[in-house]
């Protein structure tokens, strides 16, 4: 298993480009099994994520190929299958993610549950419960969720919660249901927006993503067509804090400053001095030492739960007291034990997080649990005096591409230790 070697306290300077957004391409991959034309995607981001969401695809029969470093070329092919096993499921669960496509496309599709995960019970019922509006049978058995319809009947469907998959998920299905489908309560993401643009790109009729009312007109059939993955917000913010906590100043590249309105304004009040353009952002510390912030996390536009980890870095070594109340997944303050061991003063009471800011950190060992906790320990690793070695990076790997090598890029020092590493030659 890989590690990250970091010696902290140099201060992120220059430039980064952002890559495409994880969450953006991991639906849209799954929305190719509903075009009947050919596909090309660019801005594909290199990650674990998408490499295991291909294998997914690769498995159910789909045709794709890698053409260039961030283009992916989709063929249209016969599925052989239409089951998405549990060894690829359990090892991401945005697999789920084909369900909606397949059931409206081939009128059936055997996915497994994903179960539990680091950060919450994540149950999957809003999925199952608005494909059964839509028309679909679901039964559960074996582990499988077990989904048949003939053609999908568009429908008024209220979500429960706001759920970003969930949406996602319905909006593929109803891309070729009969009639209208109104999808209220919906997830307001950029990354939802994204989607419906491509589906719109190959066919389909969508309109209101972005807000909390989709509508979707069914069509019978969706073609082939080209997309560019958006950016990746989560990314770009992970590097902006970076040089916040580091008295840094860094410019991201290739990026939308318009999707990262809540995380800007919380690094603006931590005193940082942000300034942006059509597709950067540019982030200047001043060498000074952030104030710690409050932090709520909730749906979009709110403050993003996928940034919550690297706050909770930065307000470690914040000047003041900073509270981060997580109100998305139940679990998702693995982090904090890890940057305790790191000298952080952290309490954790129920889904809050007070964090004392202390003068420094000191380097540790220490283990990422998930892909934030991962990003919030890097972070910690920055400015923590001595060297940090974070294990598990596997974690970082499906969700930050090349982290290691764009961070050197900024001056950071760190690096990677892979087995060979580790092990002495005979
Ligand atoms: C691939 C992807 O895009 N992942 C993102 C997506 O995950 P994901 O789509 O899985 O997260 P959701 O938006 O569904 O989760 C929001 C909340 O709803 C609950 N819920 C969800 C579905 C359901 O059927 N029942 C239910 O109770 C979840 O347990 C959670 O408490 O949005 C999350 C919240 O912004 C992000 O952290 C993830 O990075
Ligand atoms: C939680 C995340 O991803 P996923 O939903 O794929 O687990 C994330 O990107 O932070």
């Amino acid at each position: 298993m890989d590690k990250l070697l970091i010696t902290g306290g140099i201060p992120l300077q220059g430039e980064v480009c952002a890559s495409g957004a994880k969450n953006a391409a991991l639906p849209i991959l799954a929305a190719t099994l509903l075009a009947e034309g050919p596909v090309t995607l660019t801005n594909v981001p290199r990650l674990r994520d998408i490499q295991t969401m291909l294998d997914l695809l690769r498995r159910l029969g789909a045709r794709l190929t890698q053409d260039g470093a961030d283009r992916l070329h989709s063929e249209p092919a016969e599925l052989t299958s239409f089951i998405a096993p549990y060894d690829l499921v359990k090892t991401m669960r945005a697999s789920i993610l084909v369900l909606g496509p397949l059931v409206a496309r081939y009128g059936q599709a055997d996915v497994s549950l994903p179960g539990g995960c680091a950060i919450g019970a994540r149950p999957v019922n809003l999925h199952l419960e608005g494909l059964r509006a839509l028309g679909a049978e679901i039964g559960v058995e074996g582990g499988y969720i077990q989904a048949r319809a003939r053609r999908l009947r568009g429908t008024r469907i209220v979500m429960e919660l706001v759920s970003v998959t969930a949406t996602e998920n319905l909006m593929m299905a109803a891309a070729l249901a009969s009639g209208e489908t109104l999808i209220e309560n919906a997830a307001r993401e950029p990354e939802v927006v994204d989607l419906a643009e491509f589906l719109n790109t190959l066919g389909a009729r969508i309109e209101g993503a972005g807000t909390d009312l989709i509508r979707i007109q069914g069509v019978t059939q969706l073609g082939g067509g080209e997309h560019r993955i958006m950016p990746d917000r989560i990314e770009t913010g992970t590097f902006l804090v970076g040089a916040a906590m580091t008295g840094g100043r860094v410019r991201v590249r290739d990026t939308r400053p318009d999707c990262l309105d809540a995380v800007l304004h919380k690094l603006r009040e931590s005193g940082a001095e942000v300034t942006t353009g059509a597709d950067w952002i540019e982030l200047d510390m001043g060498r000074r030492r952030p104030r710690a912030v409050d932090i709520h996390t909730a749906p979009y536009p709110a403050f993003p739960t996928d940034m919550q980890a690297q706050f909770c870095a930065l307000n470690a070594i914040a000047e003041g007291v900073g509270t981060v109340a997580e109100t998305i997944f139940e679990n998702r303050f693995m982090h904090v034990p890890e940057l305790q061991r790191m000298g952080a003063d952290i309490r954790i009471d129920g889904h809050v997080a007070v964090c004392h800011g202390v003068d420094r950190l000191t380097a540790a060992p220490v283990m990422a649990t998930d892909l934030r906790a991962s990003a919030g320990l890097v972070l910690a690793g920055l400015v923590a005096h001595g060297q940090t070695l974070v294990d598990r990076v596997y974690h970082l790997d499906r969700g930050y591409e090349t982290m290691e090598v764009k961070l050197s890029t900024l001056g950071a020092d760190i690096r990677r230790i892979t087995r060979a590493d580790r092990t002495p030659s005979p």
